[in-house]
């Protein structure tokens, strides 16, 4: 590939980017970034399309989850292990359930990078720039710590190797052992209040597992899962740095993660964005909200996609639950009618978010639960494949979404509301969707 043709986007409107205050740091810090070795191989990449490609034919599931924001001091082994751990959990309960594979991708290392609805914040009466992830500027409100600093991105590369590294082992090494995770589940059975509901689920994989294990199994096979990276790819001067000719086939890919996607207010066709993702060969996503037309749908398809390359194009749809029911239909029906397979998947949290009395961002479970189920509905409905969900989860006890098996309450909220950004099921919230959706699936709604 002509290495010019990847720089066309530095031509276009890039919205969301931040203000650097100098211009000269920033090309510095860049220069720095194009001479690391990339995060992930390209042959890792075609994998996922394949895997997903899976997934638009209605043969796997997505499990795609992680933070809101990453932070560089959350990049400890203790706050790792216990998101690949609910993750882990999730997808054994859905893939018993859902009886295909469960393709396992982590919003992790690399999700530093946070759009915003305002460029500033204002408390008592001082405005500074708004906070745009750990990778562009400092979360604490004074004027020092909101200053982008490009050398943030430099720092967010090496968050994101020693992340990736970390869960490359536990994925790799034994830790991931499905048997392992089963009793980490029978653990959660016990000590939910929803338990019982979720007793039989349970007991039917442990018979399953039991089953395995007398048929002559191979444990081995039991101990290593495919667990791949992703982020939103929205600070385009980060991503074009990591973007690498695979020395294979020549072609371009992202080598910051495995999937990148393009997020909702990033998203214009004639956008830096939309250009950038057109020439990097990895399998993308992009976030629908409920303002997209079926017809904006097909122009993503066309520029996106035009090869209608099997595994390449993700539509994460996020409208909100009052709205996915009406508006879902005809989208899906329109890309359907042009005949080619995407993979569908839900996320439902970012279309939820409301302020609590507190004044703390939040969700309710409940709402977080009718819009996967409204998902699944409208996809029954058109015999088409609810493709996967795309979570914002955390493996701690936080207290950031409100409801859950665990019922937390907008009292409860300031206990321990951690997240830099939007907030997050906790564990246990995160483990009661992982059995209703499992339900969902297996109810044929
Ligand atoms: O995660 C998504 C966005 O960054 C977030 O919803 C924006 O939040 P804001 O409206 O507080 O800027
Ligand atoms: C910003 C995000 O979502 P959206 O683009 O859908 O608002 C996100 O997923 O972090």
């Amino acid at each position: 590939m002509d290495t010019t043709e990847l720089e066309t986007w530095r031509t276009l409107t890039a919205k969301q980017q931040p203000s650097w205050p100098d211009v000269e740091e920033l090309r510095r810090a860049a220069a720095e970034l194009r001479s690391y070795p990339p995060l992930v191989f390209a042959g890792e990449c075609d994998l996922l399309k394949e895997r997903i490609a899976a997934v638009a034919r209605g043969e796997a599931f997505i499990l795609q989850g992680g933070d809101c924001a990453e932070t560089f001091d959350a990049v400890t082994a203790d706050a790792i292990r216990n998101k690949l751990k609910t993750l882990l959990q999730m997808a054994a309960v859905l893939t018993y359930a859902a009886s295909v594979p469960v393709v396992k991708i982590g919003r992790i290392a690399g999700q530093y990078g946070k759009p915003r609805s305002k460029d500033t914040e204002t408390r008592d009466g001082v405005t500074l720039p708004a906070y745009r992830g750990d990778s562009v500027n400092g979360f604490p409100f004074t004027p020092e710590a909101r200053i982008p600093d490009p050398w943030r991105m430099v720092r967010m590369y090496h968050s994101s190797a020693a992340t990736l590294n970390l869960v490359r082992a536990f994925t790799t090494g034994g830790y991931a052992d499905l048997r392992q995770v089963h009793a980490w589940n029978q653990d959660f059975v016990k000590s939910s209040p929803s338990g019982e509901r979720y007793e039989m689920l349970a007991g039917e994989i442990e018979r399953a597992l039991r089953f395995m294990h007398a048929c002559g199994t191979d444990p081995e096979e039991l101990r290593a899962v495919e667990f791949f990276s992703s982020h939103e790819g929205l600070l385009l001067d980060y991503e074009a740095a990591l973007t690498r000719i695979d020395s294979r086939t020549g072609l371009a890919y992202n080598t910051s993660a495995h999937f990148v996607w393009i997020g909702e207010r990033t998203r214009d066709l004639d956008g830096a964005h939309i250009d950038y993702f057109s020439k990097i060969r990895n399998p993308i996503g992009i976030k629908l909200g409920p303002a997209t037309q079926p017809d904006a749908a097909l122009a993503y398809l066309d520029k996106l996609d035009p090869q209608r390359e099997p595994g390449r194009l993700t539509f994460v749809v996020r409208m909100g639950a009052g709205i996915v029911r009406e508006k879902l239909p005809a989208l899906v029906e329109k890309v359907t009618a042009e005949g080619h397979q995407v993979a569908w998947i839900c996320d439902p949290m970012h279309g939820n978010t409301f302020e609590a009395p507190s004044g703390h961002k939040t969700r309710r479970f409940d709402d977080v639960l009718d819009e996967v189920k409204g998902f699944f509905e409208v996809h029954r409905g058109l015999g088409t494949h609810p493709g996967g969900i795309h979570v914002e989860l955390t493996g701690d006890d936080v207290t950031e979404c409100i409801g859950g098996g665990h019922e937390i309450e907008f009292d409860d909220l300031g206990t321990r509301y951690e997240s830099a950004c939007d907030p997050r099921l906790n564990r246990s919230q995160s483990l009661d969707l992982a059995f209703l959706v499992a339900e969902m699936y297996r109810g044929g709604h």
